[in-house]
This record gives structure tokens, C-alpha cells and sequence, in this order.
């Protein structure tokens, strides 16, 4: 059942990347699957001057080739409108008011607006404003949400300012702030594994888990985006959002519904038990890095400071990895790691959860051969699945212990279409539900938490940042911050490692 209401998509930022690399690909995934209401526009806004007819034309370059969907995609670009907009002028918000009517009665659409900010951040308080001066930002009639690409600030002082700003004109139950990564199939069903299944939940605390490690690799470097990238880093850019959205995830104690608040007030408890991170003990816990110039199967590949857009002097993380605690009664005690990075082998992000080894020692007299650990691995892409690792007798005499896989793959489900992040947020906002979009308290904690960080980098510029060779995982004192282990070196696919793994 469709329970998506009639509404307007008004994305602010048109004609930007954003929009024709996910967001018109994710609408029309949505649309090929009859999940859009009948009554549905997209209105496109930004300053470019283009015709409804020339954005529909340049929108087409990015769907789906295949012959088979012309005839949808015949049908679907009608619902695309274009507005030319000075969208930082408030005196020009009239015109908009005046569009979204007429296409709303051309279209019987009631007067349902969702607002896309996919603009450079400095206008998302200005959106907003104008919206406001115009009356678009309330109504009894039908309903307003705004919908905030990252980043919410760059600090924790401009995330407040940025809240205070969209809270003065939208309500917080109005305000949906995009992170991406919590629209990944992958990443929800962490909360299905751990809490759909008994053999999970009663396990999952300090008295089995010996640590948790987190990694999002990256294989691209910066690309074209040096010059935003610069200012950044890969604090700002993924730590910050992503990876502690997905520790929230790891992390959070049972929620009582599967619902928005219940959600996200549990995840807001992980990061108000996070352990408060001393400027001391940054260059101790913390990783930065960045990379450098290399040879990669034979090709010279730049460093990061060679790059487009980016400061030959450069101190600017590409690389961050740390090591923290969450002091709560569930994870009291066990360490969590997590690492990011562009650059690096192959392109991955995953969760390990490493468990506690047996007692005691029974069979085999050398560590290697007694013991395994086990872990379970939770792949968040790509070969999108679960794999969980254990000992198993090797056959033949004596007792000689061998590690091998259990997994699932998401891929053997025949006919399963794996949503993208964004076709998911984007529906899941159409009907009104925020579970999967971070809360702004939520965003502020993660911001406070990290600041220290921020705070150390800049006071103390004695705090190295360690060089690390294109193509491999990181500056290698990163090897040394797992006390007793080590990292895990993934592969392409979720059951490869040892002798051979594709990158
Ligand atoms: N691209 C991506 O993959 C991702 C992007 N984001 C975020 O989404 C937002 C949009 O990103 P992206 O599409 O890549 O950015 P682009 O630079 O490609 O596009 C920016 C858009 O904003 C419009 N715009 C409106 N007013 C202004 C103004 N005053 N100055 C500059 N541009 C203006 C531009 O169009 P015009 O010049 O015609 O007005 C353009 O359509 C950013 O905040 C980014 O951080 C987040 C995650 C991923
Ligand atoms: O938000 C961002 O995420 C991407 C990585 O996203 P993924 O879905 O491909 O894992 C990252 O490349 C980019 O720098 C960052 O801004």
C-alpha cells in the first residue's frame, strides 16, 4: 500500500551534483516501483536559468539506459519542473510561492512542500529565512518538512548556530537531517540482527565482547572536490556523521518501538556515555594521516597534497582512526576502534565485533592452535551480508582447531532490490518518518564529543599527521592502537582474507 500523500519535492540546488547523481536516480527508482503518490512533482530551484524542458533533458542523462524503461522514463520526466532562482534573495521567494501554487493546481496537488537543501551549507539558514517570509514554512492545510543535507556545521559552536537557525523557522519534528549511511539497507539491519535474534542479544555486552572495530575505507582519493575537501578532512567529512551514527547503531541499548524517537533517543544515550575525550590524550588515541604518492598496480598515483584544490602545505587528515570508550553499563570496559580513509586498498565499510576467547585453553599446547576468536562481521558494502567467523576441528587425528566462515550474502536473495540510501531517506521523509534522519541534539553530541579533537589538531600542531603510501591501510603506527590484536584487512568480498583477496 502507497501511503505516501500527494506532495511537491522543491530541491534547492538543482542544478548541482547532488541532485543529478542520487537524488532524480533515487526518484525515479522510487516512481519505477509505484511507491510516488499519482500526485507528485519535483521542482527543481537554483540560480542557472534553464526551462522545465532543459532540466528534464539534462535530468535524463542520468537515469537508467536499459530499453525497458524508456516508457517509465517518458512518463516520469513530466513531473519535473524547473524554477531559476536567486536563492539567497528573499525579494525573489514570491515567484516561488507563486510556481509551487500553480503547479500544485495543475497537478490537483494538495499543498504538501518538501524543501531539499542540497546548496552549499551557507545558505541553509537563508533558505529557510526566505522560506519563512513567504509563509511556506508552516500551514494548517498541508504539511512542511525540510529536508538538510550534511555538513551541520563544522564545529560545534556553527552546528548550535545552524540549529537555533532552523529550529527559529521549522519545528523540529519538520527539520530532517540527511546522513546517508543510516538509509543503507546494510546499517538498518544491524538493529534486526541484534534485536530480532536470540542467539545476538544476550551476548551482545562487556561479558562476551572483547572489542568492536569499525572501518570505512575508501580506494578514491579526493577527486574533484580537493578544494571542500581541504577544509574538511576525513574528521569532519565522515567521522563526525557517519561513523557515529553507525557506533549509535552498534552501540544502543534496545529501543521500546521501532519508532523515530524511541530510535534516536538511544542513540543519543551512546553519545552521552561516549568518554569525553582530554587535548592530552588526542596524539595517544587518535590516528591522523594522509596520503602520499605512490605506486599502485604499477600506475603512479598522487599524493594528497599533489591534488586539485588542495594546499601544497596541506595538514589535512585523509586518514583518522581512534580508539575510545562508552562508559555504560553494556560496553564498560571494551574498547571500540574505528578507522577511515581515502586512499586506502579497496573500498569497504564494516563492523567487527571481536569476541571474547574461551577460558580455557583445552586444545593444543601454542596460543595459535588453541584458540579462535570469534568474530562476527557485519558488512556494510559492498558484497552487503553477515560473516560470522569460528573454530571448527581440522579432520584427522588429534585436536587441531581451524578458523572458518558462516555468511550470508545479501546478493543470494533472488529478486531483492537493494534500496539506495537515498531512495530510502527520501521515502521515508515523503511519509512523514524520521527514525532514519539524525535528531538535532543528537548531531550536537556528536560535535561535542569530537571537538577536543578539533581543539588538540589546532592547538598543537606538534601533533603529527603521519604520511601513508596511496593504496595502503594507512600510516602504520594505526597497527599499533588495537592493544592484543589487530586490525582486520578486508576484501572486496565479505568471506575473503588469508591467502587471496581481491581489492
Ligand atoms: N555531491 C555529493 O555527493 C554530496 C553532497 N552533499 C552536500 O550537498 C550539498 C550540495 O552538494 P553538491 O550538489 O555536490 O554541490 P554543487 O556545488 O554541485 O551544487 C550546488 C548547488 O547549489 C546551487 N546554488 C544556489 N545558490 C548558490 C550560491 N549562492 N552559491 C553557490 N551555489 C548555489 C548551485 O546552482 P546555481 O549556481 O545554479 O545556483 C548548485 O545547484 C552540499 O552542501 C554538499 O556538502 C552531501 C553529501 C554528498
Ligand atoms: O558523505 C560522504 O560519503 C562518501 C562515502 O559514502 P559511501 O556511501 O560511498 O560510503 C565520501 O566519499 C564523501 O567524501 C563524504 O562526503
Amino acid at each position: 500500500m502507497n501511503h505516501t500523500k500527494p506532495h511537491i519535492l522543491v530541491i534547492f540546488g538543482a542544478s548541482g551534483d547532488l541532485t543529478k547523481r542520487k537524488l532524480i536516480p533515487a526518484l525515479f527508482d522510487l516512481y519505477k516501483q509505484k511507491l510516488l503518490p499519482a500526485q507528485f512533482a519535483v521542482l527543481g530551484v537554483s540560480r542557472t536559468e534553464l526551462s522545465d524542458e532543459e532540466f528534464r533533458n539534462r535530468m535524463t542523462e542520468f537515469l537508467p539506459e536499459e530499453e525497458t524503461h524508456q516508457s517509465v522514463v517518458e512518463e516520469f520526466l513530466p513531473k519535473l519542473y524547473y524554477q531559476p532562482l536567486a536563492t539567497d534573495d528573499g525579494y525573489e521567494y514570491p515567484i516561488l510561492r507563486d510556481r509551487l501554487a500553480t503547479i500544485a493546481k495543475q497537478n490537483v496537488i494538495a499543498e504538501n512542500y518538501i524543501f531539499y537543501l542540497s546548496t552549499p551549507p551557507k545558505l541553509y539558514d537563508v533558505i529557510p529565512a526566505n522560506l519563512a517570509s513567504v509563509e511556506l514554512n508552516k500551514s494548517d492545510d498541508g504539511f512542511r518538512r525540510l529536508i538538510v543535507e550534511k555538513p551541520f556545521g563544522t564545529d560545534l559552536a556553527s552546528a548550535k548556530k545552524l540549529n537555533k537557525k532552523l529550529l527559529h523557522y521549522f519545528d523540529e519534528d519538520q527539520i530532517y537531517r540527511i546522513d546517508h549511511y543510516l538509509g543503507k539497507e546494510s546499517v538498518q539491519n544491524m538493529l534486526v540482527t541484534r534485536f530480532a535474534n536470540g542467539i545476538f542479544e544476550p551476548i551482545w555486552n562487556h561479558n562476551f565482547i572483547q572489542h568492536v572495530e569499525i572501518t570505512s575505507a575508501e580506494s578514491l582519493g579526493v577527486e574533484e572536490r580537493g578544494g571542500y575537501y581541504d577544509q574538511s578532512g576525513a574528521m569532519r567529512d565522515m567521522v563526525q556523521n557517519h561513523l557515529m551514527q553507525l557506533v549509535g547503531m552498534v552501540a544502543m541499548e534496545p529501543p521500546v518501538v521501532i519508532e523515530a524517537d524511541a530510535i534516536r533517543n538511544e542513540v543519543l544515550k551512546v553519545f552521552q556515555s561516549l568518554r569525553p575525550i582530554k587535548e592530552d590524550d588526542v596524539a595517544s588515541q587518535v590516528i591522523r594521516g594522509q596520503y602520499t604518492e605512490s605506486h599502485i598496480k604499477k600506475e603512479l598515483v598522487k599524493g594528497y597534497r599533489q591534488e586539485k584544490g588542495v594546499n601544497p602545505e596541506s595538514r589535512t587528515e585523509t586518514f583518522f582512526a581512534m580508539k575510545f570508550f562508552i562508559d555504560n553499563w553494556r560496553w564498560s570496559g571494551v574498547p571500540f576502534y574505528i578507522r577511515t580513509g581515502k586512499k586506502l586498498p579497496t573500498r569497504v565499510t564494516e563492523v567487527v565485533i571481536h569476541f571474547k576467547k574461551t577460558p580455557h585453553h583445552l586444545f593444543g599446547t601454542s596460543q595459535a592452535s588453541q584458540q579462535t576468536s570469534n568474530q562476527l562481521i557485519i558488512r556494510i558494502q559492498p558484497d552487503e551480508g553477515i560473516l560470522l567467523k569460528f573454530g571448527m576441528k581440522v579432520p584427522g587425528a588429534g585436536f587441531r582447531v581451524q578458523t572458518v566462515n558462516m555468511d550470508f550474502h545479501y546478493d543470494d536473495l533472488a529478486d531483492t532490490h537493494l534500496p539506495s540510501a537515498y531512495e530510502r531517506l527520501l521515502l521515508d521523509c515523503m511519509q512523514g518518518d524520521a527514525t532514519l534522519y539524525s535528531r538535532g541534539d543528537a548531531v550536537e553530541k556528536a560535535w561535542a564529543y569530537v571537538q577536543p579533537i578539533l581543539d588538540a589538531w589546532q592547538n598543537n600542531p606538534d601533533i603529527p599527521v603521519y604520511g601513508y603510501p596511496a593504496g595502503t591501510w594507512g600510516p602504520e603506527v594505526t597497527d599499533k592502537l588495537i592493544e592484543g590484536g589487530s586490525w582486520r584487512y578486508p576484501c572486496k568480498n565479505l568471506s575473503d582474507d588469508g591467502n587471496y583477496c581481491e581489492l
